[in-house]
């Protein structure tokens, strides 16, 4: 049987979920207690020094963030020269997954839109911004979603779509404006405003909610990558937001694609938004 040792405790390989460029995420059973964990190797042979130390930031955040539900939950890890091993709670299913298999039925959309919200709320109140949120970044654990990565180490992509195109590591459908243009900071130009790039993770959401609702991204239909990146950026360009039979909804999916990062809403605006504040 496939065995991994981590700090001395020993884990059964029960099959491979995942796999990026050096690292891969492993669903084990934990000889002892029989229970079921996920562990994720990274191997640093091949790793420069800016890849480990992107692995430890996330490890350190990771840590960092314990205390808050929605969360993955990391229960030990070992860090040698040659590999990192991450043993964590293992979800049921990651969202992109999830929404490739069935549509999502109308009420539960509030239920996942609010667990998002809450998961990016913690690690902006951390001063972390994501910066590159997709469907794979949050996980299923006992029906609750959870948020597994902060955008700091490199994606990993799930095993099932690492051999077809549509894969989400490396997708910029989810891909802000400001981002796109790099007025948002991230290259070092300034504008090291914590509000206004927060509210690169609100268009995010805001891409991920429109492709809960209506199945497709907003530009997901312009395959053509420099087209796509363009219409991301062009106020002139619609992006269509057919009726679904609930007003507060396609409200709150408009008001989060909004391409003036001023008036685009704030999470905490989000979660005081009717359609989330009004209901149950
Ligand atoms: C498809 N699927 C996923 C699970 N469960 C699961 N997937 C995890 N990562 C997956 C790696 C591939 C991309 C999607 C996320 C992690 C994880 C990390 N990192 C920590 N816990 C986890 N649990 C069961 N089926």
């Amino acid at each position: 049987k496939d065995q991994i040792h981590i700090k001395g405790v020993t884990y059964t390989i029960i099959k491979v979920i995942g796999k990026g460029g050096s690292s891969k995420v492993y669903q084990v059973l934990h000889e002892d207690s029989k229970k079921i964990f996920a562990v994720k190797y990274v191997d640093l042979e091949c790793s420069d020094h800016q890849i480990v130390q992107s692995y430890k930031n996330e490890i350190t955040v990771l840590r960092r963030l314990q205390n808050k539900e929605p969360i993955i939950k990391l229960y030990d890890f070992e860090i040698t020269p040659s590999h990192i091993y991450l043993v964590m709670e293992c979800g049921s299913i990651d969202l992109a997954s999830f929404l490739r298999k069935k549509r999502v039925v109308k009420d539960d959309i509030l239920f996942y839109w609010r667990q998002m919200l809450t998961a990016v709320q913690c690690i902006h109140d951390e001063g972390i911004i994501h910066r590159d949120l997709k469907p794979a970044n949050f996980l299923f654990v006992e029906g609750s979603l959870k948020l597994i990565d902060f955008g700091i180490a490199n994606a990993i992509q799930s095993d099932k779509t690492s051999v077809t195109r549509e894969s989400q590591v490396g997708t910029l459908n989810y891909m802000s404006p400001e981002t796109i243009q790099g007025s948002d900071g991230s290259q070092g130009n300034g504008s090291s405003n914590m509000k206004i790039n927060c509210k690169s993770d609100v268009w995010s959401l805001g891409c991920i909610l429109y492709y809960i609702i209506y199945g497709k991204t907003p530009f997901q239909s312009i395959t053509n990558t420099m087209m796509k990146l363009q219409a991301i950026c062009n106020k002139d360009y619609q992006i269509h937001f057919p009726d679904v039979g609930d007003p507060l909804l396609t409200d709150v999916v408009k008001s989060c694609l909004v391409r003036d990062v001023r008036k685009r809403p704030s999470i905490k605006d989000l979660l005081s938004h009717p359609y989330v504040s009004s209901r149950n």
